[in-house]
């Protein structure tokens, strides 16, 4: 039922005929002290695109990221820029600065006795000094802080010193921007704004961008492609809306936020729960099947004059959770089960504890997987 695509590798590429993409990593793998923490990653940027590597802390998301930026050396694996090979087994390792990558990390460190233009230029090397000016000043504008270009970093606030930050990784025309949670120290409101500016600006300029994540709202909202890591696997890349709505497995899912979860055994191609009979003809007989529902696959429609009993579904606990409620819902099926799930519905609808409710479900955020067959 779901896609799991694979990154071609780069002599899939070649021999495919495509054009060299601007970052390519071919087999990588890294471990510290005898520990495997990145296993044979195959990934690519094309110009222009922005790919965030996702996935929960310690899945090895920077230490890639790290290797593209050739910070780290691989213990096996090739990385090529372009067309050139920056990085493979047996010597070849181009050293960060000669890789012609921008940078940019959580922790801004700007140079403290530079001004933010002086900053900016920092990085241009090959362009006359008018032009190198008239270059940061640009990016500066473009990322909104062309006001602040002769005062000193210490005098910004944490956000401000970011954009110039981005603003200085992009200014030599970087053939690849990694960021490593650039956003994350960042308060919510000023987080949304920059990421925005961020995107435009990396979008305008065509710059192929690795942006590292923990935040799967921050992912869609950034990415052309997602890869989602685990323990230094990626386990499916694709656009936002492949994963989301065509996962590989439930630990895509659940990493898109909170499921409700339920298991049945297959009969008949259908598996019965608490929300009625789905279909599950993809499944064999007897199939043990995990079922997740998002909270937004739950329509809940509130049965008028009903007082809820003991075979009725009904309303435990309403929050308004601000655009959203969020319910909490004892479900009853047509064949006895009960369960306990939650629903998100608009904000507005807050029904009371023991109103009696019947469930219907959006099957395009229902999910079903193999657990393991029943004997
Ligand atoms: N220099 C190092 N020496 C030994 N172990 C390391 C080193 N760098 C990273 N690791 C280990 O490799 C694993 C992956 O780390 P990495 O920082 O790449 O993960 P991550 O996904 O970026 O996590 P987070 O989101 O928390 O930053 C972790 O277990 C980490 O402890």
């Amino acid at each position: 039922m779901s896609i799991y695509q694979q990154s071609p590798t780069y002599n899939d590429q070649l021999e495919n005929g495509l054009s060299g993409p601007s970052l390519m990593l071919d087999r990588v793998h890294c471990q510290f002290h005898g520990d495997s923490v990145v296993r044979d990653i195959n990934l690519h940027l094309e110009a222009g695109e922005v790919v965030c590597l996702l996935g929960p802390s310690g899945c090895g998301k920077t230490t890639l990221l790290r290797i593209a930026a050739g910070l780290q050396v691989p213990s096996s694996g090739k990385v090529f820029l372009g067309r050139s090979l920056v990085s493979a087994p047996g010597g070849v390792q181009v050293p960060p600065e000669k890789r012609n990558v921008g940078l940019a990390f959580q922790e801004s460190a700007l140079f403290p006795h530079l001004t933010v233009l002086e900053n900016v230029c920092f990085g241009i090397s090959t362009l006359p000094k008018k032009q190198k000016q008239s270059r940061a000043l640009d990016l500066l504008e473009r990322l909104g802080m062309a006001g602040a270009a002769n005062v000193y970093p210490h005098t910004l606030s944490g956000g401000q010193q970011q954009r110039v930050a981005l603003a200085r990784a992009l200014a030599p025309s970087p053939r690849v921007m990694l960021l490593d949670e650039p956003f994350s120290s960042l308060d919510a409101r000023l987080r949304d704004q920059i990421r925005d500016d961020t995107l435009h600006v990396l979008k305008e300029l065509n710059t192929a961008t690795l942006l590292v994540t923990h935040d799967p709202e921050e992912a869609m909202f950034m990415a052309d492609r997602i890869a989602l890591m685990r323990d230094g696997e990626i386990v499916q890349t694709g656009s936002p809306t492949e994963l989301y709505c065509n996962p590989a497995e439930p630990f895509v899912v659940n990493f898109f936020g909170q499921v409700n979860e339920h298991v049945g055994i297959v009969h008949d191609g259908q598996v019965a729960t608490p929300l009625g009979r789905l279909d599950a003809s993809g499944f064999d007989e007897g199939a043990n099947v995990r079922i997740l529902i998002r909270p937004e696959a739950v329509k809940v429609t509130p049965l008028e004059g009903k007082v809820a009993d003991d075979r009725t579904s009904h309303v435990i606990m309403s929050r308004l959770l601000g655009p959203t409620s969020l319910l909490h819902i004892c479900a009853h099926g047509p064949d006895g089960q009960e369960m306990h799930l939650h629903a998100k519905v608009p904000g507005v609808f807050l029904p009371e504890e023991g109103q009696a409710v019947s469930l219907e479900l959006d099957m395009s955020q229902v999910f079903l997987f193999e657990a393991e067959t029943w004997r």
